[in-house]
């Protein structure tokens, strides 16, 4: 039996559209992300567990599961008979790359379950494939971070896709869920075909910037430069109570905040617990629309993708 658990991301990061992605944990140690468990078997089952199954497509054929499984078979040339359990802990359409922690955690069980067949870069190729399949265009700021863990920058050079870059220890991130769903598919397609100049070298400078004070150690105009002008001027009209808590959770002190991914999930970073505690309450308060929302303080789950045993502790 193979039991893998891919954690959910913060696609963009604020300045980086498809370009930079976090993993993150919860501090408390909790699991935030899918698992899939593989078994041997005669022919493909899947089941689905978690608090969030009773979202996902009723057809298992529409279960990225099963298309994940079907194009690792076809590519390593051999059909593989599995059960199948995905325990659904993201809700879809949340902003959480919830779709990425299901086609990171199958492909990476299956990879295990024959004996690694596929290298890494074929293995990430494979999940931006899919992803891009489900969204419309290939995007990586979600698998790789779930798949590789940390602060992800996405190169798509002809050798390495995406690299590791240095992240601030004190930094808490506040992420909120409010319960309902955007689709990314249209949370993309509301995007302008073209920008111009002005805004390109706008967002060139803030995202180039951005990676010069992560490595040059700089948090507080890192944090500054964490600004989107790619997406979030034309999401916000999506996500109607964005804006207010994004300038109330300013107000409290989070030294940055912005749209998780397509949204609605929102992120806010602090530089200490107190302040991400106050942020938390808020946002419990505020920016939750039913009792299905979340909000909870990570880390960066720097690890990405791992192996868990039958209790679910990391092997
Ligand atoms: N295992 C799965 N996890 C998440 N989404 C799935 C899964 N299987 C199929 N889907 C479908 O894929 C789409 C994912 O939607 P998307 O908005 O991209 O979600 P997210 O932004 O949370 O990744 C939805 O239409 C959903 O029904
Ligand atoms: N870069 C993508 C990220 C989508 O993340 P998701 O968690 O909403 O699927 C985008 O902004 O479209």
């Amino acid at each position: 039996m193979i039991k893998i658990y891919a954690p959910a991301s913060i696609g963009n990061v604020g300045v980086g559209f498809d370009i930079l992605g976090a993993a993150i944990i919860p501090i408390n140690g909790t699991l935030l992300g899918d698992l899939v468990t593989i078994k041997p078997s005669t022919q493909f089952k899947l089941v689905n567990t978690g608090i969030f199954s009773n979202k996902l497509p009723k057809n298992t054929n529409q279960n990225i599961v099963w298309k994940c499984w079907l194009k690792f078979c076809q590519i390593i040339k051999k059909n593989v008979p599995v059960s199948i359990i995905l325990e659904k802990n993201m809700p879809i359409g949340s902003g959480l790359g919830s779709s990425a922690c299901s086609v990171v955690a199958t492909l990476v069980a299956m990879n295990e379950f024959c004996d690694k067949p596929l290298n890494s870069k074929e293995l990430l190729l494979l999940m931006g494939e899919i992803e891009g399949e489900i969204s419309g265009s290939i995007h990586y700021d979600n698998v790789a971070p779930s798949y590789l863990g940390g602060l992800q920058l996405i190169l798509e050079d002809s050798e390495i896709i995406s690299q590791k870059i240095p992240n601030f220890k004190n930094w808490f991130w506040v992420i909120a869920w409010p319960g309902i769903n955007v689709s990314t598919a249209e949370a993309r397609d509301i995007l302008p075909k073209k920008y111009k100049k002005e805004i390109c070298i706008k967002n060139n400078r803030y995202l180039a910037g951005f990676i010069h004070a992560s490595y040059s150690k700089q948090p507080h105009l890192a944090a500054r430069l964490m600004q989107d002008f790619i997406a979030e001027p034309y999401r916000i009209k999506i996500l109607p109570n964005f804006l207010e808590a994004k300038e109330k959770i300013k107000k409290i002190g989070a030294i940055s905040c912005g749209i998780s991914g397509s949204g609605p999930a929102l992120f806010a970073v602090a530089d200490n617990i107190h302040i991400a505690e106050e942020i938390s309450l808020w946002l419990r308060k505020n920016y939750l629309q039913n009792n299905t929302g979340f909000v909870h303080i990570c880390f960066l789950d720097l690890k990405g993708v791992r192996q868990l045993g039958q209790n679910n502790e990391t092997l």
